[in-house]
Order: C-alpha cells, then sequence, then structure tokens
C-alpha cells in the first residue's frame, strides 16, 4: 500500500472530484460514512460519542460524522472550537445539517468555555485538524488537545484522519499533538504512521476506503510503501514440481563465538526453515559439536581460530565464485582484530550480494572504509544502535530516515532499520515499511533468526530486494503466529523458527 504526502491526498481529491460526478461534500460524507461505521463496528450500544471539530474540512468530517451516528440512534455530540469564524465551505455545509437535526448536539466552544464534561461512556473522537495542520497548536485548541490528552486513560481516543497536530510528512518530534488509540485514515498510509516516534500518537492505524479515484492511486508513484499481502504474492513463487536441492542454492551462513554459538544455531535453523537447499555453517572449532547435533540438516566448517573465527575468507574461493550462493556473516561472531581482517579479506574475495548482521555490523562501523568494499546490492539489517554506529546520529525519526535512505543509494546497498514497521531502503531510493511483527519479538537471537531467513531466501534466486521484503515480512509474521499461540511474552528466537513454516502456509493458503 503507497504511503502519500499530504500534497498527494489532496491532488488524489482534487483528481477524483474532477474525473467522476462526485462532489468534495459527497466525498466528505463518505469518509464520515465509513468512520461512522468504524465507530459503531467497534464500540456500539452502551457509548456516547464526543467529538471535538476544527474549522476545516476535518471538522467537516466530525460534524458528519456526528449527525451519521445520530441517524443510526447513537448519542453523539460534536463541540466546535470557535478559535476563528474561517470555517470552509463543506465544513459549514455540515453545521448547518447538523443544526436541522437533533436539538444541542452542535456546542461551539469558546476560548472562556470550561472543557465539556464527559459522562462515563464516553468515546472521544478527534476532528479538529488533519493534513491541513499549517503551525503548532495554540490557546484554545492547545487546551483542548492537553485536556483531551489527559483523559486518555478513561476513554478511548479516536482520531480521524491524523492526530490534530501531527505533521502527515514531517517529523513531529516535539510539538503537541492528540494521542489516539485509533486513528481512522482514509485509503493510504501517511508517513507520519509509521515512525516510531509518533507510536504514543497514532495508535492503531486503520485505513478506510471512501472511493478516490483508482487511476489517481494507481498511476501515482510514491517514494514510500507499505508492504502489503498483494505485494508478498507478487514476490512469493511457489516450489516447483521438478526441483531438487540445486535449485535452492547452497548458503554460508558464518556466525557464532566462544558464548554465542546460539546465534549460529538460531540463524542456521532459520535458513533451513526459509528453504535453502544447502547450508554449510562456518563456526570456530568451539562451535563443532554444537552444529552438528542441533542443526543435523547443515554442514559444518570448523575455523583454527578456536574461541573466534579468523579465517572464514579462506571458505570461498580466491576468485569468488565458489559453490556458494550467498553468504551471511555476523551473528555472535565477535569483533576481534583477527576476525575484523579476515572479513575484510572475505569482502575481497566474494562480489555477490551477501547478508550482513550484528557483529560484522560493528567491524563496518568501526571500519568505516570497509563498506566501500561491501558488494553491491548486499543486504544489511542493522538495529538502531548498529545503524548509529555506522551512519551516525540523528535528531528525529525522519532525518534518520533520510540517513538510511542516502546510505542506501550512496553504497548501492539494500539496508534495513528494525523496528515496529522496518524500514527497508533500496539503492535507488524507495523505501518499503514492514507491518508485520510484534513486541514479543523485542527478545534476544531474533535478529540472527532474520539473517538466517534472508540468507535461505537470496540463496533460492529472489532478487535482493525481494529478499529483503518476502524475508522481513515472514520473520514479523511467524512472530505474530507465534505470539498468537503462546503469548507475546513467551515468544522466544526458536519460537518465532518454528513459525516460518506456518507463515509461508499463510502466503501459500491466500494466493
Ligand atoms: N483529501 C481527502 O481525500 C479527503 C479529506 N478529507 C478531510 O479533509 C481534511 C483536510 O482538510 P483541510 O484541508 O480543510 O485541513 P484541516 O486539517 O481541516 O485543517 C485546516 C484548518 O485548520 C486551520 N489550522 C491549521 N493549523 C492550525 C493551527 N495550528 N491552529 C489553528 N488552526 C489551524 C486552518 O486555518 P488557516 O491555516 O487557514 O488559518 C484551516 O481552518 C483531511 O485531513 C480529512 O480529514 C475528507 O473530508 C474527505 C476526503
Ligand atoms: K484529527
Amino acid at each position: 500500500m503507497k504511503i502519500f504526502t499530504a500534497d498527494q491526498v489532496r491532488a488524489a481529491d482534487a483528481y477524483t472530484i474532477e474525473h467522476t460526478p462526485i462532489t468534495s461534500l459527497r466525498l466528505m460524507e463518505k469518509a464520515a460514512t465509513q468512520c461512522t461505521q468504524w465507530l459503531i463496528g467497534r464500540y456500539g450500544a452502551g457509548h456516547s460519542f464526543h467529538i471535538f471539530c476544527g474549522a476545516g474540512n476535518n471538522g467537516g468530517d466530525g460534524l458528519a460524522t456526528t449527525r451519521l451516528l445520530q441517524q443510526h440512534g447513537f448519542e453523539a455530540k460534536a463541540y466546535l472550537l470557535h478559535y476563528t469564524d474561517k470555517f470552509s465551505a463543506d465544513n459549514r455545509a455540515n453545521q448547518a445539517a447538523l443544526r436541522g437535526g437533533e436539538a444541542a448536539s452542535l456546542i461551539m466552544l469558546q476560548p472562556e468555555d470550561a472543557f465539556p464534561e464527559l459522562p462515563t461512556n464516553a468515546i472521544i473522537v478527534d476532528a479538529l485538524f488533519g493534513t491541513g495542520i499549517s503551525r503548532p497548536l495554540e490557546g484554545l485548541v492547545a487546551q483542548t488537545v492537553q485536556h483531551i490528552n489527559a483523559l486518555q486513560d478513561q476513554y478511548p481516543i479516536i482520531a480521524i484522519d491524523l492526530p490534530s497536530g501531527l505533521k502527515a510528512d514531517e517529523s513531529s518530534k516535539d510539538l503537541l499533538t492528540v494521542e489516539a488509540r485509533h486513528t481512522l485514515s482514509f485509503e493510504v498510509y501517511k508517513l507520519a504512521f509509521v515512525l516510531p516516534e509518533n507510536a504514543a500518537r497514532v495508535g492503531e492505524v486503520h485505513i478506510l476506503p471512501i472511493g478516490l479515484h483508482r487511476d489517481y492511486l494507481t498511476q501515482t508513484p510514491t517514494r514510500y510503501q507499505v508492504v502489503d499481502m498483494e505485494m508478498i504474492h507478487r514476490i512469493y513463487k511457489p516450489r516447483l514440481p521438478f526441483s531438487h536441492k540445486g535449485t535452492y542454492g547452497h548458503a554460508l551462513l558464518i556466525a557464532g563465538s566462544y558464548g554465542k554459538i546460539g546465534a549460529a544455531v538460531l540463524s542456521a535453523q532459520a535458513c533451513l526453515h526459509a528453504g535453502v537447499g544447502l547450508l554449510t555453517v562456518y563456526v570456530p572449532e568451539c562451535g563443532y559439536n554444537i552444529i552438528q547435533s542441533t542443526v543435523p540438516p547443515a554442514m559444518c566448517l570448523v575455523d583454527d581460530g578456536g574461541q573466534q573465527s579468523v579465517q572464514f575468507h579462506e571458505a570461498v574461493t580466491a576468485d569468488g565464485q565458489g559453490k556458494y550462493k550467498t553468504v551471511a556473516i555476523g551473528p555472535g561472531l565477535g569483533t576481534s582484530g583477527d576476525t575484523a581482517k579476515a572479513f575484510e579479506k572475505l569482502l575481497q574475495r566474494y562480489h555477490d550480494p551477501m547478508v550482513i548482521d550484528a557483529d560484522a555490523l560493528n567491524i563496518l562501523g568501526a571500519e568505516r572504509y570497509l563498506l566501500e568494499q561491501v558488494p553491491k546490492h548486499s543486504l544489511l539489517t542493522p538495529h538502531p544502535k548498529e545503524f548509529e554506529r555506522m551512519f551516525g546520529p540523528s535528531g528525529n525519526d525522519v532525518e534518520r530516515l533520510e540517513k538510511l535512505s542516502a546510505a542506501a543509494q550512496q553504497y548501492s546497498l539494500y539496508i534495513l532499520l528494525k523496528g515496529r514497521y522496518t524500514a527497508i531502503a533500496t539503492p535507488e531510493g524507495q523505501v518499503y515499511f514492514n507491518n508485520t511483527g510484534n513486541a514479543g519479538m523485542a527478545t534476544g537471537g531474533s535478529g540472527d533468526v532474520l539473517t538466517g531467513l534472508l540468507a535461505g531466501i537470496l540463496a533460492q534466486g529472489y532478487s535482493p530486494e525481494h529478499t529483503m521484503i518476502l524475508g522481513v515480512w515472514l520473520h514479523g509474521l511467524a512472530g505474530d503466529l507465534g505470539a498468537a499461540a503462546m503469548s507475546q511474552e513467551a515468544l522466544t528466537a526458536s519460537g518465532i523458527v518454528r513459525f516460518i513454516g506456518p507463515a509461508y502456509l499463510e502466503i501459500a493458503g491466500a494466493k
């Protein structure tokens, strides 16, 4: 699903009005109808709705929603903030329509008025500002937003289109905004929804269709997209009936050190569950028995280094055209000087896309010049701290995203940034946001599983871009299925591995 800028949303609106018989007032009615249906479906009988409206079209959505809720037999009141007399035309039309209905359901809130008393069954709806926000909140609107936020533990707060005060396309890091439990937005995502700094503001996002013109939605190029099942279906390739293990590639996984062989085990298991044809795991000597007994389908190569691998570059031939379709390196590897040297030699020998994670990223962070030597189109999988070590600190999430995208373009790499919506930046400047996964996956070894999964997918012949999108998505879905079966708390990295299979079945079943 595409992420539109506020300007693109406005253009979609205008295009729809120009190319179909629909008016802007009718489009607002559709938006309000969707919000009404969502609110009734979610909260139903026994609740009263208290809708705080601004002077623009977001306020218009709120006024229309109030009227529609009443028409469905619900108690609903609109509080129209009277901080200006500059109401939009559609806002005025909906004020008039509401005044024509139930008495006392449209209340003008003046700057000197106290915040209204709300009954215990209240649902607060925020329709103050949407994409038209143009400056920080102050005066009556700021006070109202502070009041609403102070009530968030008592009443659910539902924002229409955007939590008021939040900018759709920029960082709102230090701005006052509504803190919603749910945000009901229309047709497309907005960048603000996927930024970690907005997590407490947007809550759960629900995208509701309102009939914006398909041509505009499908033909407008966007820099950002949220990965969805449709995209996954386009990427996923079922196995061929006449295939053999050679069809699905041979991966080399270089991982583990004394005390961290578990990282190699988890990565190896994930790589096998991803569907790789053959797997060789390269570990220091202390890992040999462990790998052979816990991951029997994998072959094992042993380094002379004892506690940390220091000669793994020799596992690939000097011309880099050996038997391995892909190489993954990093989980539990260690960062000693000799390991770093071996990594540098590996980069000189191996020229196909690699998967680079954990300690291999830490080595890159310490020896930045090595970034230039990483094979083009390799996959880098840092968490925010590793990212910062490599590319420096950022003032806010949008700045970090720009840095991510700039690095992916500069070095021709696919780089992801882990988070609730993991961002995947491509060498072409695109950024995909992953929408699967849960807080139960914030557990040791979860990243090692992702590395193995990516290596297993890449080795099967998927392009690096498709590997990144499919791998991150499968990883999150396996985590979601695991959490559903055993709770987020009890989910472990091994649990994520166990649910890679069911996650594949979900894609295959829905295809
Ligand atoms: N496009 C679509 O697909 C559809 C869009 N729809 C809806 O329209 C919404 C966009 O409407 P919009 O353009 O009227 O902007 P909106 O957010 O209501 O705010 C503008 C008003 O706020 C004011 N204002 C701004 N900042 C302020 C501040 N800090 N403090 C005080 N005032 C401030 C600004 O005043 P001004 O800056 O002009 O002085 C103006 O009066 C969108 O989010 C969605 O809900 C749906 O109806 C149907 C389909
Ligand atoms: K709003």
